[in-house]
């Protein structure tokens, strides 16, 4: 197994943060989403210490839709991130966790009037505008209150990338951002310079998700670094900001290639400030916008086995207590894990199971198949790797309830999101009278 962050085996058990899996089960049952808070914060260090420029201010926003609560919100504050969010739900969540205003990006591809309303009254630092419908509600909205707004636009480069086609961003059909070889693009910006509401302060572009090869994040930069050139001239100033997006691929099964960050992040920079040279720019600020990468790799989810179904010589399904409301990946883009008895850590792989959920779906696959100890009712399974978009993807299909999410470090355990309950699921409905 591949041990991440502080996991370590110990008579026959799997411990994350120092806490046994099996202690963790007893305390707060399963399913359950465990995060690893010492290897997270490694983590946030790793991409401050590691994108850093003497030629520009670079900045590392946490993507926090790839897992958002108070908890995690509250860390990335202390760890000196910046921070994006999509929906007013996000910038709710890190507002009431403290984070400065200022320090949050406000992305998202059809926010609504209400959600611009929100960021204004909250002197939200930064909104990246994906369309002309935000961009005249935001103009209405900045005018009645008599206010001003930093702004970035988010382009499109037109970047084939080596991801699912549901993660990939930049090709010219994406429904995200200005396409940059437009020329209404730049009459758009232009407008924008023109708006004394505005603080148009530079552009925005993510090429995608889950992406291996390092060459499409330099083609990304050289593209923004000369679409920046052609602003430069346009607007006769430079831009003040470039955001790069996310995207940074991890490891989820054997064969999966992740960028080893921390010699790809000071190469990464060292390519920002050779392609700046290239076209004659120097914007202040550059930043980039890790998700996955920040998270995926220091949280698992436990599950208890529960029947174990030989269907076929060569099929043997063992069923857990959760399944795709948990985790949707594997439904949803064919997404692989790998899967262990936390309980049998010791113990030589002999069998081939299928790892399935309980919801009432064919397609509720967690793993098509996995070799692990001969296995029984009561064993606990692990899936490591699912920090990220598992719980934030999570659902209460089949009136399942959402675990709880546990931080371990040092020994101790903290809830930072409780266990749903079955009052939690009718809390918002209305009795028929
Ligand atoms: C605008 C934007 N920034 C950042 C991210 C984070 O991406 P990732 O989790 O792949 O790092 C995403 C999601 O793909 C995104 O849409
Ligand atoms: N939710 C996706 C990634 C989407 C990234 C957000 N733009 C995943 O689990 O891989």
């Amino acid at each position: 197994m591949k041990l991440f962050g502080t996991m370590e085996v110990k008579e026959n058990t799997l411990y994350i943060g120092g806490v046994n899996t099996e202690e963790l089960r007893k305390n707060y049952g399963t399913p359950l989403y465990v995060m690893d808070e010492v290897a997270i914060e490694t983590q946030m260090q790793t991409f401050t210490t590691h994108f850093s420029s003497n030629t520009f201010e670079s900045r590392v926003l946490y993507a926090s839709k790839a897992f958002l609560n108070l908890y995690i919100a509250g860390l990335a504050k202390k760890n000196n991130l910046f921070i994006d969010v999509v929906s007013g739900g996000e910038l709710f969540t890190v507002l009431r966790a403290g984070f400065n205003p200022k320090k949050i990006y406000f992305h998202g591809n059809n926010k609504t009037y209400d959600e611009l309303n929100f960021a204004i009254e909250e002197n939200v630092g930064t909104i990246i505008l994906d369309n002309q419908y935000e961009y005249e509600m935001l103009n209405g909205l900045l005018n009645e209150k008599d206010k001003t707004q930093r702004v970035m636009v988010r382009v499109n480069p037109d970047i084939d990338t080596d991801t699912h086609k549901y993660i990939q961003t930049t090709k010219e059909d994406s429904k995200f951002g200005f396409n940059m070889y437009k020329d209404e693009t730049m009459t758009f910006i232009k407008t924008l310079e023109a708006d004394d509401r505005i603080d148009f302060v530079g552009i925005h572009c993510h090429i995608g998700s889950q992406i291996f090869d390092d060459a499409s994040f330099y083609l990304e930069a050289k593209k923004m670094a000369e679409y920046a050139k052609q602003l430069k001239e346009a607007l006769g100033r430079e831009v003040e900001e470039i955001n790069l997006g996310g995207g940074f691929g991890v490891y989820y099964t054997a064969g999966d290639t992740p960028l080893d960050l921390t010699e790809f992040l000071p190469k990464y920079t060292a390519h920002i400030e050779s392609v700046f040279q290239e076209y004659g720019i120097s914007p202040k600020i550059v930043s980039i916008e890790p998700g996955r990468s920040m998270v995926n790799n220091f949280g698992s989810t436990l599950y208890t086995v529960g029947a174990i179904k030989k269907m076929a010589e060569d099929l043997t399904f063992m069923l857990v207590d959760g399944g795709m409301n948990d985790n949707m990946r594997p439904a949803m883009y064919e997404a692989k894990y790998e899967a262990y008895l936390a309980n049998k850590m010791n113990e030589a792989p002999s069998a081939h199971y299928k790892v399935a959920g309980k919801l009432c779906e064919t397609g509720d696959v967690l793993i098509e198949d996995v070799q692990l100890p001969e296995a029984a009712p009561g064993d606990l399974l692990i899936t490591p790797s699912t920090g990220a978009y598992a719980y934030s993807m999570s659902s209460n299909y089949n009136r399942m309830t959402r675990p709880a999410v546990v931080f371990v470090k040092d020994g101790e355990t903290k809830v930072a999101v409780r266990r749903e309950t079955y009052e939690d699921l009718i809390r918002n409905d209305e009795v028929m009278e």
